[in-house]
C-alpha cells in the first residue's frame, strides 16, 4: 500500500500571510501577492499552487532550478537574495519572498500553509546518535494504548496507521513533514513519532514543528564529516529542545553531552538515568537483569515519587533497556498514565534490523543476528549484549560505510578485535570509495589488536560475507551482521543494489540446508 505524503485538501493561504508567518518583514515579498496551496524545496516535485524554497544548498543553489519550478506550478519562491537575483536574471516574473535563513523561514511558511497540524496532535520527537529508531517503535506502542490512530516516521518506513512506504530519509524535508502531518490529520491521526537525526535539526528540517516532547537518547561518535566537532553536534540536536520546537523534554543523562544538555535546556526537561554508575535523574533505572534467553530484559523503574515500578524491554541488551526506559517516561509525558506505558513498551514487537534474530540457535544452527550498529559505541555494546547469550564463539561480519566519516573504521575494528572471536570483515555501502580502502582501514584497526590477524577472514561481496559466517557458526556460536540493519539496498559507486542481511542470512541458510540433506544422502548412500 503506498500513502499520499500531502493533504487531500488545503485551504489556499496569501504569500504575504506565509511571509509573516515565517517571522518576515511584508517588504521581503518581491511581485504580487498570490494564493498557495502546498510546498516543497525540491523542484522534482512541485505541484500546482506550491510555494518552492531555492536554497544555497551545499553543493548548488536551488534557484537554478526556479524556471522547472515555475514550468511544474510553483507560483511563488522563497530564496535568499542571491536566488532572487538569478531567478530575475532568468527573466521570471514570479513572486518571491526573500529571507536571510531560508531552511528555517520555508519550515514556518510549510507549518503555515497546511495549518499547523503539529500542534493538532501529540507530536513526539527523538534525536540522539543511536536507539532513535528503536525507541520511537517503544514509543509508538506505548501511545497505542491510549491513541487508536498513530504515525511513525523514521529511517525505517514512513507509516500511517496501517500503511506504509519506505522512507527516503531519516528526517524529511520540513514542506514534506508538514505535509504528511496534515495528512495524518485527515486520517484521523491522534498521535506521532519521529526521528531527528542530526542532519535534519542542522538543517531545519524541523522547523515550524511544535514538538509535545522532545525525546534525546545519547550523544556518541558519528557524523563527524558533516558537524566537524561534538560540541557542534551537541548544538544541531539541542535544536529540539527549544522554547516553541518542544513544550517539554526527556533526556537519557547516561552520557555527559546528555547531561549538558539537561542542564541547559531552556524548556522543562525530565531525565533518565538507565546506567549503573550515571548521577541520578528523576527516573531511575534498577536492577536490570538481562533474560538469559536473549529475547529481553527485566528492570525496575524508579519513578520521581520513589515509587518502583517492574518494567521490561522486549528486545536483547542493556541498550534496551535504557531505550525502553527513556521511551515509557517519554509516553508518560506525552499523556500516557504510566501502568499503560509500560505495558506498551514490555509488547512493543521488534523493530526490522535491530537486534533481530534471524534463525534461531538449534542443535544444528547457530544464533543469527541483524543489527543496525555502526558506530564505536553501538558496535561495543551490541557484541557486549549478545556475549552472555552465546556459550561458544561470537562471530561478527562487518565494515564500515563509505563516504562517511573515516575517523571510525579503525576504532571500530579495535573494538571489533576487542570483543568478537571470529571476525568477517566486508563493505556496507562502498559508495563512491575503493571498497578494498575502507576495508584496510577497518583492517589497522583489528591489526594493532590482532597483528596476526587470527581469526579474521576479508570476504566481499556482503552475500558472500554473511554466508561465510554463517557456515563457520557452529550450535553454541552466534553469528552477527551490524551495519546495514534494515536497509533494502547496498550502495556500490552510485548504483543502489537490491540487497538486506535478513535475506542473506536466509539464502544462505536455504543453501547450507541442503548442503546439509545432500551430505546425508550422501553417508547414507
Ligand atoms: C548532507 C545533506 O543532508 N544534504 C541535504 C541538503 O542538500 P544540499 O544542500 O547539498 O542540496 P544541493 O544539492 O546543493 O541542492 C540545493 C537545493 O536544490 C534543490 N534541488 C536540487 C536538484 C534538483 O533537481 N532540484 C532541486 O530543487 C535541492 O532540494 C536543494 O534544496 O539539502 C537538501 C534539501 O534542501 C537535502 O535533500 C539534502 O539531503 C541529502 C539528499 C542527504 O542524503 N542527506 C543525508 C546525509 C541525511 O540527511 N541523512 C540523515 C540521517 C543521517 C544518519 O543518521 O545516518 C537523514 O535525516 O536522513
Ligand atoms: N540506547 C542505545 N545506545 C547505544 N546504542 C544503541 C542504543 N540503542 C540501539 N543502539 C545500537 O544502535 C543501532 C541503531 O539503533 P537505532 O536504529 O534504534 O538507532 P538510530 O538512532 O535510529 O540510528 P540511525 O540514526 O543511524 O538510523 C542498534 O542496532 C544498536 O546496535
Amino acid at each position: 500500500m503506498t500513502i499520499s505524503m500531502r493533504p487531500a485538501h488545503v485551504e489556499p493561504v496569501s504569500l504575504s500571510e506565509l511571509a509573516v508567518a515565517a517571522g518576515l518583514d511584508p517588504s521581503a515579498l518581491d511581485g504580487d501577492d498570490v494564493l498557495i496551496t502546498g510546498a516543497t524545496v525540491d523542484s522534482r516535485e512541485v505541484r500546482q499552487g506550491d510555494l518552492f524554497g531555492a536554497f544555497a544548498g551545499l553543493v548548488q543553489h536551488g534557484a537554478r532550478f526556479a524556471a522547472g519550478a515555475v514550468a511544474a506550478g510553483a507560483v511563488a519562491i522563497l530564496t535568499d537574495a542571491a536566488g532572487r537575483d538569478m531567478v530575475r536574471a532568468e527573466g521570471l516574473t514570479v513572486p518571491v519572498v526573500v529571507a536571510q535563513h531560508t531552511r528555517a523561514a520555508m519550515g514556518e511558511a510549510a507549518a503555515a500553509v497546511y495549518g499547523h497540524p503539529s500542534s493538532r496532535l501529540t507530536f513526539v520527537g527523538i534525536t540522539g546518535t543511536n536507539g532513535k529508531t528503536t525507541t520511537s517503535y517503544f514509543i509508538d506502542n506505548a501511545l497505542a494504548q491510549v491513541h487508536a490512530h498513530r504515525a511513525v516516521l523514521g529511517t525505517v518506513e514512513l507509516r500511517i496507521g496501517d500503511e506504509a512506504i519506505e522512507s527516503p530519509r531519516t528526517t524529511v524535508e520540513a514542506p514534506v513533514l508538514h505535509g504528511l502531518l496534515a495528512r495524518m490529520l485527515e486520517e484521523g491521526v491522534t498521535a506521532a513519532v519521529t526521528e531527528v537525526s542530526s542532519h535534519a535539526a542542522a538543517l531545519d528540517r524541523i522547523a515550524g514543528v511544535d514538538f509535545a516532547v522532545a525525546v534525546f537518547t545519547n550523544l556518541q561518535w558519528d557524523h563527524l564529516d558533516f558537524h566537524k566537532t561534538m560540541d557542534r553536534y551537541l548544538a544541531d540536536k539541542a535544536k529540539l529542545f527549544a522554547p516553541g520546537r518542544a513544550r517539554r523534554g526527556v533526556v537519557c543523562i547516561d552520557d555527559e553531552y546528555a547531561q549538558r544538555l539537561a542542564r541547559e535546556a531552556p524548556i522543562p526537561v525530565e531525565t533518565v538515568s538507565t546506567r549503573p554508575g550515571s548521577p541520578r535523574g528523576d527516573w531511575n533505572v534498577e536492577d536490570a537483569q538481562v533474560g538469559l534467553d536473549g529475547v529481553g530484559s527485566q528492570f525496575i523503574l524508579v519513578a520521581p515519587d520513589g515509587t518502583r515500578h517492574a518494567a521490561e524491554s522486549p528486545l536483547p541488551g542493556l541498550v534496551n533497556v535504557s531505550n525502553a526506559a527513556v521511551a515509557v517516561v517519554a509516553a508518560h509525558a506525552a499523556g500516557v498514565p504510566l501502568t499503560a506505558a509500560i505495558h506498551g513498551v514490555a509488547t512493543a514487537h521488534g523493530v526490522p534490523g535491530r537486534m533481530e534474530r534471524v534463525i534461531e540457535r538449534s542443535d544444528v544452527d547457530p544464533l543469527a543476528i541483524v543489527d543496525y550498529a555502526h558506530t564505536p559505541d553501538a558496535l561495543t555494546l551490541a557484541l557486549e549484549g549478545v556475549r552472555p547469550i552465546t556459550p561458544g564463539k561470537l562471530i561478527l561480519i562487518f565494515g564500515s560505510d563509505g563516504d562517511r566519516d573515516q575517523g571510525k573504521r579503525p576504532v571500530m575494528g579495535e573494538i571489533a578485535a576487542n570483543l568478537a572471536d571470529v571476525i568477517v570483515l566486508t563493505d556496507e555501502n562502498p559508495r563512491s570509495e575503493e571498497p578494498a580502502a575502507v576495508r584496510a582501514a577497518i583492517r589497522a584497526g583489528i591489526e594493532k589488536v590482532r597483528p596476526d590477524l587470527r581469526d579474521v577472514h576479508e570476504i566481499e561481496p556482503r552475500v558472500a560475507a554473511v554466508e561465510y559466517g554463517l557456515r563457520l557458526g557452529k550450535p553454541g556460536d552466534t553469528v552477527i551482521v551490524t551495519g546495514k540493519g534494515h536497509e533494502p539496498t547496498q550502495e556500490i559507486a552510485g548504483v543502489f543494489y537490491r540487497y538486506n542481511d535478513r535475506d542473506a542470512y536466509l539464502q544462505a541458510h536455504a543453501r547450507i540446508v541442503a548442503d546439509r540433506i545432500a551430505d546425508e544422502r550422501e553417508g547414507s548412500s
